[in-house]
């Protein structure tokens, strides 16, 4: 199981600070949407060049030109890429190959996806490397989290990692854990706390205790 930091709502210099705290102990770094909005690819070659050997997470949430854009994203430094489970079989079909080509990981994020099980299967034939559940900031604000979604698709993804993602906390990361996914996504959870180091901390030990 690997811990992945999400950096939202930094810009760079702030992003750099903050995985200067935490590098030993996440395994993937991701430049989230909101700061690929604001400083563009840009967000993801300097975070690279800063870290270069951390694998650096590109959440670009494609949806369409996904070869275009994976190829753009590989350029800039990504390891790995998010494309959105609900785009066309081609367009993810689109965003493996490329990224395959790059020597690059596609994770696919199932955000707003509705028969879940149905597109996990799907998708899982894709040749993506990760399938992610995910509960966005709107559906967290109402409560909502992926815990049951988690174990949704474990029962059914045989190919891909199973990643998990949205407004995990200290709390509630060993409901998590229980779960077994491949992958932990973690953003305000340690970002947003007084004690960014030591949270982070905490949850690489949890993570590796299993
Ligand atoms: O993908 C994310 C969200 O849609 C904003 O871009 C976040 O990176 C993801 O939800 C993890 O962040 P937290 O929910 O704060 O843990």
């Amino acid at each position: 199981m690997e811990l992945q930091l999400a950096l939202d709502l930094v810009n760079i210099p702030e992003g750099i600070e903050l995985v200067k705290k935490v590098e030993k102990y996440v395994d993937i770094v991701e430049i989230g949407t909101p700061v690929v909005i604001n400083e563009g690819l840009r967000a993801v070659k300097e975070i690279k060049e800063a870290f270069p050997s951390l694998n650096v997470l590109a959440d670009l949430k494609i949806m369409d030109a996904a070869a275009y854009e994976v190829m753009k994203a590989s350029e800039a430094g990504a390891d790995i890429i998010t494309i959105l489970g609900t785009a066309e079989d081609m367009s993810i079909k689109g965003a493996v190959e490329e990224a395959k080509k790059q020597g690059k990981r596609i994770l696919v994020d199932m955000i707003a996806v509705k028969d879940l099980q149905t597109r996990a299967k799907e998708v899982d034939m894709f040749g993506v490397d990760y399938i992610c559940v995910h509960t966005g900031y709107d559906l967290q604000a109402i409560g909502k989290n992926s815990f049951e979604d988690l174990q949704t698709i474990k029962q059914v993804v045989k190919n891909a990692k199973t990643a998990v993602a949205g407004g995990i906390k200290l709390e509630t990361l060993p409901e998590v854990i229980k779960a077994q996914p491949d992958l932990v996504i973690v953003g305000g959870g340690i970002t947003g706390q007084a004690d960014i180091e030591g949270v982070a901390a905490q949850m690489q030990k949890m993570i590796k205790q299993g």
